[in-house]
């Protein structure tokens, strides 16, 4: 089969089968032409079909050449008129043959299409095609300080590029042709190049004295900021490494701590190959352990090995929705077998009405996350029901990783758009026992590192709901209850990158949180639940499931919270449930200056009055932590 009649194949299948074009075309192992060769012909006449398919119907020609299919002839004409070597079959082939015969007509019908929509010449016709795709990005090159300096790079990788001074000058030299960068005002060490240069061949690449990353993808390990006196970090879910060797690059500038190593986990024992790989060639090897095969999520976070953990980076698999060019390919426009003549469709051309079209809800979509996990996606609900999913992952990860004792730092990010995966996760890790236990706080944005501080994209506050202390102007009460402020203070906090916006960033998502370490460590007296989530049982959510009186149940024991309270209070002590706190606001135990509650030398709580509670004793139970959530 020739590589028409196989590409023609692929841009009609069902685009819904093998997730993107490119994983259909790269895994399709029956293919006999090229698979570089069939992607450049279904992406480049995708992305010219609309024009194409006005060039055949105005031409008459599948009324004259019954033998060409709708999408042979989109492809052949394609190449006829756009490919510099025109179509890749010999002179004689019957496809080639049947095409050429209709050249004049074909090319007096594609100069039409152009002037239709205003375009001077075939350059500003490709130009206005180009435009589709939205704006061009820039490509982004980390300068890995483990084994080189932005200074020797501009010497040797980049000599030649005409250093500009913004990424927009940057993205602007796509239609040029000039070689131009900028150095990055957000993140140290970054250069924006410009768009379509491959950087894969240069001798710096290949031996890890750079790595290409999206500007977004660096915000993380710049966020979580390590440092020597942070111990051990953990980056929770490596593969493929682009974070876990920012965070080593990170710290060999500051100098790593005697004995200090970074512990990565990743789950998919493949791609933790690819993970070994990008480590040893970026020379991070020395200080990276790698956990093959490891899940995060099983690791005990009190176990020894951990008891150093000061900083985690989490970057968990979410539905992928903010990356460039996963399945951005353009739709392929069929011309009618009938040949009825096209309107003049000059608004495919308007970069406007394309973005419009771009934005409009595709009719069937493939979700695939970083596992390989394809979702189709074929109504709002199918994507909801996935989004919850992932989401309710993604907050088990970060509520883990607020469990280990030693932890000060934690960033959590996603390269997703949706708020579901982003703030709203962020809302619920702030409500959750542990959070309020240990003292997790949002890393508010007058702490961030000077590059955060100043990026102007911040999450979305519409995306919350009111917190629970918020009032009706929408200011925070203070912290407690709910997630501790307004929605806008917790939107301001969180960090979004868009990759609509001419900044030339992917769609990507980051907040960062902290706490004291004094707070809620292994020796703090509040800390004494059955797991991470609080002694008592939760829904799906993560909220504590309470009776029509309000009472929790308490999950050791399957008990009401109220019977155990029964059995552990002494005459006189009331206490009321369901209507807010229970006696004098601060529950029936004696606590100490920071509202903790007060126990003896066995861990036990005092009751108000002085009354060691004997009852609790005799039953051992000494999980009870009081009335908090
Ligand atoms: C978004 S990717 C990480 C990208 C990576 N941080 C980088 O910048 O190169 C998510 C990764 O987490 C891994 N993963 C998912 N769940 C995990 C778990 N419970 N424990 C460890 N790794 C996990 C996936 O296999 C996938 O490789």
């Amino acid at each position: 089969m020739s590589l028409y009649h196989e590409t023609a194949a692929i841009v009609t299948g069902p685009s819904t089968h093998g997730g993107s074009l490119k994983s259909r075309i790269f895994g399709n192992k029956d293919l006999k032409s090229p698979p570089a060769q069939v992607y450049a012909l279904a992406f480049e006449s995708s992305k010219w079909s609309a024009i194409l398919k006005e060039v055949v119907e105005n031409s008459q020609l599948l009324q004259q050449e019954r033998k060409l299919t709708p999408a042979l002839s989109v492809l052949l004409v394609h190449d006829l008129l756009l490919a510099k070597k025109g179509i890749a079959l010999p002179a004689s082939h019957g496809l080639r043959v049947a095409v050429e015969k209709h050249k004049a007509r074909i090319q007096a019908e594609f100069t039409r299409a152009r002037i239709r929509r205003k375009c001077s010449t075939v350059e500003a016709l490709k130009a206005a095609v180009d435009a589709q795709l939205g704006p061009p990005h820039p490509r982004w090159i980390r300068v890995n300080t483990l084994k080189s300096t932005v200074d020797e790079q501009l010497d040797t990788t980049f000599k030649g590029f005409e250093m500009v001074a913004t990424v927009e000058e940057v993205m602007a030299s796509a239609s040029t042709g000039k070689r131009l960068i900028c150095l990055d005002a957000t993140i140290p060490n970054l250069i924006a190049a410009s768009p379509g240069i491959d950087f894969t061949k240069t001798e710096a690449y290949k031996a890890g004295a750079i790595i290409l990353q999206d500007k977004a993808s660096c915000f993380p390990a710049y966020l979580l900021d390590p440092r020597p006196e942070h111990g051990d970090i953990i980056d929770a879910c490596s593969a493929p490494g682009n974070k876990t060797t920012h965070l080593a690059g990170i710290l060999h500038e500051r100098g790593f701590a005697e004995g200090q190593r970074i512990l990565a986990f990743e789950k998919d024992k493949q791609r933790a190959k690819t993970l070994e790989k990008m480590v040893r060639t970026a020379g991070s090897d020395k200080v990276t352990v790698i956990r093959p095969g490891a899940d995060f999520l099983k690791t005990d976070p009190n176990a020894p090995e951990f008891r150093s953990v000061g900083a985690l980076l989490l970057d968990p698999s979410c539905s992928g929705s903010g990356i460039v060019g996963r399945d951005d390919t353009p739709e392929f426009h069929l011309p009618s077998p009938g040949g009825s003549r096209s309107p003049a469709s000059v608004n495919d051309a308007n970069p406007k009405n394309l973005k419009r079209k771009r934005e409009s809800p595709p009719t069937q979509t493939v979700l695939v996350d970083d596992d390989g996990k394809e979702t189709i996606v074929s109504s709002e609900q199918a994507l909801q029901t996935r989004l919850e999913a992932l989401a309710s992952f993604q907050l088990k990860i970060l509520l883990h990783a607020f469990a280990f004792p030693a932890a000060t730092r934690v960033t959590y990010s996603t390269c997703s758009t949706h708020a579901a995966e982003n703030e709203r996760v962020v809302a619920a890790a702030l409500r959750s026992d542990v959070a309020r236990q240990r003292g997790w706080r949002l890393l508010r944005r007058d702490e961030q590192p000077r590059g955060l501080r100043e990026w102007p994209v911040r999450g979305d506050p519409a995306a919350l709901p009111p917190d629970e202390d918020e009032n009706e102007n929408g200011a925070g009460a203070g912290a407690g209850a709910g997630y501790g402020g307004s929605r806008e203070a917790l939107a301001e906090a969180c960090v979004r990158a868009d990759r609509e916006d001419g900044r030339g960033v992917m769609g990507f998502f980051v907040a960062g949180f902290v706490r004291d370490a004094k707070k809620g460590g292994e020796d703090d007296d509040d800390d004494d639940d059955d797991d991470d989530e609080g002694p008592y049982v939760r829904d799906a959510q993560g909220r504590i499931v309470r009776d029509e009186n309000g009472i929790p149940t308490i999950k050791k024991t399957g008990k009401k919270a109220i019977e155990v309270v029964e059995e552990i209070k002494g005459p006189g002590v009331e206490i009321r449930f369901g209507e807010g706190e229970p006696e004098d606001g601060d529950g029936p135990f004696e606590r100490d200056a920071d509202g903790r509650i007060i126990r003896d030398a066995d861990g036990m709580p005092t009751l108000k009055g002085g009354r060691r509670d004997e009852e609790d004793e005799e039953e051992g139970d000494n999980e009870w932590g009081g009335f908090e959530d």
